[in-house]
């Protein structure tokens, strides 16, 4: 995920230089980027540090970096279900903390970035953190932190929700006899033109379903299926409710 968001601010014009990526393989990463596999013995002044490993590693990540960080360090962490006061226990000596899901899209600049910071960061910092992730797409403020599970689950998690739906999709336009690739084609285009179009219109989603369906043709006849005891809503809702649910046990170390 954070190399997605590189990825994007290196293409818009982020000087590698200005970068280092600490990963234990040590991979390459892009031209330029300088990649680590151990900690430095400080960081420069005025640094901004990306958390993005995976959850359960903070704990020990925090054990080596926390040391070399000072009180302008910036953290921005994009650790699913870790809450900022799990953050502020493990970084006690940074005061500019904003926790950020970003979505995958990111990379292509067509992002979803939920923010949020506590009391303790100051506006200037917050406002610098948002300002990095206008590159990357929507940046969307969260007020209230406790709402952070559901937009992990709806944003962060939703490409994948969604990129399954593009997949059955095609599958069921296979299903009912039309050639695979032919169909993975056309339900993927069917899939950004929509995407487009409900964009650019003034009418919500909901109304633009109606306006396809012409009384009595076939698109109702297919939308009373999606809607007969509201199954693909509740499927939705499962669907965020689960995930949701997940980023809780994570919250409480699961
Ligand atoms: N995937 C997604 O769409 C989203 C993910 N997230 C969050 O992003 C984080 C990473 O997820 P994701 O990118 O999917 O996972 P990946 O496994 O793809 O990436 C994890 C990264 O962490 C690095 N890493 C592993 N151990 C350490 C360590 N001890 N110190 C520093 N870096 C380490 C890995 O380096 P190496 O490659 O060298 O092993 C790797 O680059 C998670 O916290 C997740 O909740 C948030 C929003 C969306
Ligand atoms: O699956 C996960 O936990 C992360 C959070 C959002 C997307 N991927």
């Amino acid at each position: 995920m954070a190399g997605q968001m590189l990825a994007r601010w290196l293409a818009c014009g982020l000087d590698p230089a200005r970068v280092t990526v600490l990963r234990p393989s040590g991979r390459a990463v892009a031209d330029g980027v300088r990649v680590v596999t151990d900690y430095p013995a400080s960081l420069p002044a005025g640094s901004t540090v990306l958390l993005g490993m995976k959850p359960y590693q903070l704990a020990d990540v925090a054990a080596s970096l926390a040391p070399i960080c000072a009180a302008d360090t910036r953290l921005v962490s994009i650790l699913a279900g870790t809450p900022i006061a799990d953050l502020r226990r493990h970084f006690p000596m940074v005061s500019d903390i904003v926790r950020a899901i970003p979505n995958l899209p990111v990379g292509i600049g067509g992002g979803v970035i939920a923010l949020c910071a506590d009391q303790a960061t100051s506006a200037t910092a917050y406002d610098a953190v948002d300002a990095l992730m206008a590159p990357l797409g929507l940046a969307e403020r969260i007020l209230d932190e406790g709402q952070f599970n559901e937009v992990t689950a709806l944003s962060g998690c939703g490409p994948a929700f969604l990129f399954r739906f593009i997949d059955a999709f095609a599958r069921a336009g296979e299903a009912i006899g039309l050639p695979t690739e032919q169909a993975a084609r056309m339900a993927l285009a069917t899939v950004c033109g929509s995407a487009d179009m409900a964009k650019q219109a003034a009418d919500s989603p909901g109304v633009l379903a109606d306006r396809v369906a012409s009384p009595g043709g076939m698109t109702r006849q297919g939308l009373n299926v999606l809607d007969a005891d509201d199954r693909l809503l509740k499927l939705m809702i499962d669907t965020l409710a689960a995930a949701r649910d997940r980023g809780e046990d994570m919250a409480r170390g699961g």
